[in-house]
């Protein structure tokens, strides 16, 4: 077992509140490289030195919520896995709570259902063509909400995996489980006191991406029982990525919570500290110091007229202008620096996924479960799926059984055909697989027609909400259909039109990416040499737009509306990116802007204070 650190400057006041007699609540709310994280792992380690004894005796532990898996087997590893120690991602720590609670989670679900096909029964009603792909796909979704309903008296047991696609009786989604515990928190004393009891100590790590209700049940629950329960938010609304979080955080605390502060970057130069803030300036206007003795660091922005030039070999060159300027010869070896594609977007253009990706990511209720990984169908495409797809191509019999096996009911106890005639099942779907396998062996067909084949096939389970949509051919669809969609459905039609080589690629993307490369990852990572690449030519400007942040491009009357009454709007989540990203540099911090109108970058750049005049090149 590693030795504690010794605790450092406010880690002292957030052990304090840490104590079992006399518990305190508090938010650390700091800036990007405060030591944030350190913190936390150094008030764990001492609470484990100083009340070990203590907590095995009551049978408790200290709960730690990590927003990514990855964090969490970081913290693990610096905890050296003590048990201590329960430290898990949000959905896995409110599940053990939640489990046992059968009968009230069939309540929850009975009321959420009902209203659902209420909602769907009106819909219905209202169809101008009760055979329209709208009105069918509605009564789909109708019947299996009604089966989902009725069966709800058969579960006697919940269950719910993360990883699982499989959408069977018994089963609660991601999202569920979310909104499950938060109403259930709120109205059950006994689950507040299973909580508060087993856990007198609860941190959340990156807490301004937790789930709004989520955190107001726990802040809700804290305030219910704050004379033995303590609970720590780590995080920087700076930072937020997700739309989902409590925004309001900071200002909306009960009054008895504490809120020390970390001033100091111990991360970045003193010219990136001074960027960072001055970013900042223009959103909650904190400001860091430098950590003594840090160095001065250096900063550029290179400005590119989009429209004229050739990508790749200017990045050359400003790695080697940034060797040049900063005296290290490791900028000439793209190995050795960070490139910061700042937007998926981007990401999916060069990668080739943007005919998937670009779709699903115009869509707000699917935008965060497409770079976490946590809505259904996503999984059942990238893990069940591209897997058979693959098998199927390779012929590998074995690989392709064992996903039959496991993502279909076709080899099963449950499927009254293979239970009479075991062999003739066998041989269909060895019928069914050549099928798949024509298509997918020499072409790189659309993904909806493989959905099909794989749907008439039943080879896998299709989730519900693909499933829907895979009724008729999707030419069927004529303009007036097409309004009445939900937006949702629009943008899963538009992806399944995309071939099926970009699911492919997203799916590498993303697996590579999960707690590395996406936006959440990046916020815990550093890099000695940071080049972060703006452009929106290939980005999916809904989400983010440089050239708005940098005055090249005039904001929309929504923009302004949405600035002027305080709300998130595209030019907030752009800064906030923006302030992630150079706060990962740890030596120097090349800007490049690919951009319509280079001088208007440069006025904004200057104006703001970003950069001064001899940081700035127009290339
Ligand atoms: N007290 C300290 N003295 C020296 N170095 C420190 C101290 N605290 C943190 N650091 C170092 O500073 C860097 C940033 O720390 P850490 O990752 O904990 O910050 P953070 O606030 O969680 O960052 P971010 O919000 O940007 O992810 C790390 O390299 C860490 O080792």
């Amino acid at each position: 077992m590693s030795k504690p650190n010794s605790l450092i400057g406010v880690d002292h006041e957030i052990y304090g509140y840490l104590n079992l007699d006399n518990p305190k609540s508090f938010l650390l709310f700091a800036g990007a490289g405060s030591g944030k994280t350190r913190t936390l792992v150094n008030v764990l380690q001492e609470i484990r030195e100083n009340n070990l004894g203590r907590l095995i005796q009551n049978g408790q532990r200290v709960g730690v919520i990590t927003y990514t898996n990855a964090a969490c087997n970081e913290i693990q590893r610096r905890l050296s896995y003590d048990p201590l120690f329960h430290v898990s991602t949000i959905h896995s720590f409110v599940w053990e709570m939640i489990k046992p609670f059968t009968e009230d989670i069939k309540g929850w679900l009975k009321t959420k259902l009902s209203a659902d096909i209420e909602d769907l029964n009106l819909k219905i009603s209202k169809a101008r063509d009760i055979n329209g792909k709208t009105a069918q796909q509605n009564i789909r979704k109708r019947e299996s909400k009604v089966t989902r309903l009725d069966e709800l008296r058969l579960v006697k047991k919940f269950s719910y995996s993360p990883t699982s696609n499989r959408a069977e009786r018994g089963t609660v989604s991601h999202e569920e489980v979310i909104q499950i515990t938060a109403t259930l928190l709120n109205e059950s004393q006994l689950l507040q006191n299973i909580l508060t009891n087993r856990y007198p100590i609860l941190l959340i790590d990156e807490s301004q991406d937790t789930r709004k209700e989520l955190m107001e049940a726990f802040i809700q629950t804290q305030s219910l029982n704050c004379s033995k329960f303590s609970l720590g938010l780590f995080g920087d609304l700076m930072q937020r990525i997700y739309g989902g979080g409590k925004h309001d955080l900071e200002s909306s605390l009960p009054d008895d919570w504490k809120t020390p502060l970390k001033t100091i970057n111990y991360r970045c130069p003193q010219r990136v500290i001074e960027l960072i803030n001055s970013i900042r300036e223009e959103d909650d206007k904190k400001k860091q110091e430098p950590k003594a003795g840090a160095s001065l660091g250096i900063v550029r922005l290179f400005i590119i007229d989009s429209d004229t030039v050739r990508e790749r070999d200017v990045e050359a060159s400003i790695r080697a202008k940034m060797s040049a300027i900063s005296d290290d010869s490791f900028w000439l070896e793209p190995n050795k620096i960070k490139a910061l594609t700042l937007e998926h977007a981007m990401a999916a253009i060069r990668g080739n996924f943007d005919k998937f990706y670009l779709p699903l990511a115009t869509v707000d209720s699917l935008r965060d479960s497409l770079l976490n990984g946590t809505n259904v169908s996503l999984r059942f495409l990238c893990n069940s799926l591209l897997p058979l797809v693959n098998a199927i191509r390779v012929r590998d019999e074995f690989a392709i059984a064992s996903i039959i096996k496991k993502y279909s009911g076709v080899i099963s106890s449950n499927n009254v055909d293979f239970c009479l005639d075991p062999i003739l099942t066998l041989k269909n779907t060895d019928k069914s697989v050549d099928k798949v396998r024509v298509i997918v062996s020499k072409l790189d067909p659309p993904l909806a027609q493989v959905l099909r084949l794989i749907k008439d096939c039943k080879l896998l389970y299709i989730p519900d909400e693909l499933n829907v949509l895979l009724v008729g051919s999707s030419d069927e669809t004529n303009d007036e259909e097409e309004e009445n969609l939900s937006k949702r459905s629009i943008a899963w039609n538009q992806a399944f039109l995309a071939p099926i080589s970009h699911l492919e690629n997203y799916a590498l993307y993303i697996n590579e990416e999960l707690g590395y490369g996406t936006h959440q990852g990046v916020k815990g990572l550093e890099f000695e040499r940071v080049m972060a690449i703006m452009d929106d030519n290939s980005a999916n400007g809904f989400l983010f737009r440089y050239e708005k942040l940098f005055g090249a491009q005039e904001l929309s009357q929504t923009d302004i509306r949405n600035q002027s009454e305080g709300k998130d709007s595209v030019l907030s989540r752009t800064r906030r990116l923006f302030y992630v990203i150079c706060s990962r540099a740890e030596k120097s911090l090349a800007v490049v802007a690919y951009t319509k109108d280079p001088e208007a970058v440069k006025r904004k750049s200057l104006e703001s204070g970003w950069f001064r005049e001899d940081e700035i090149e127009m290339m």
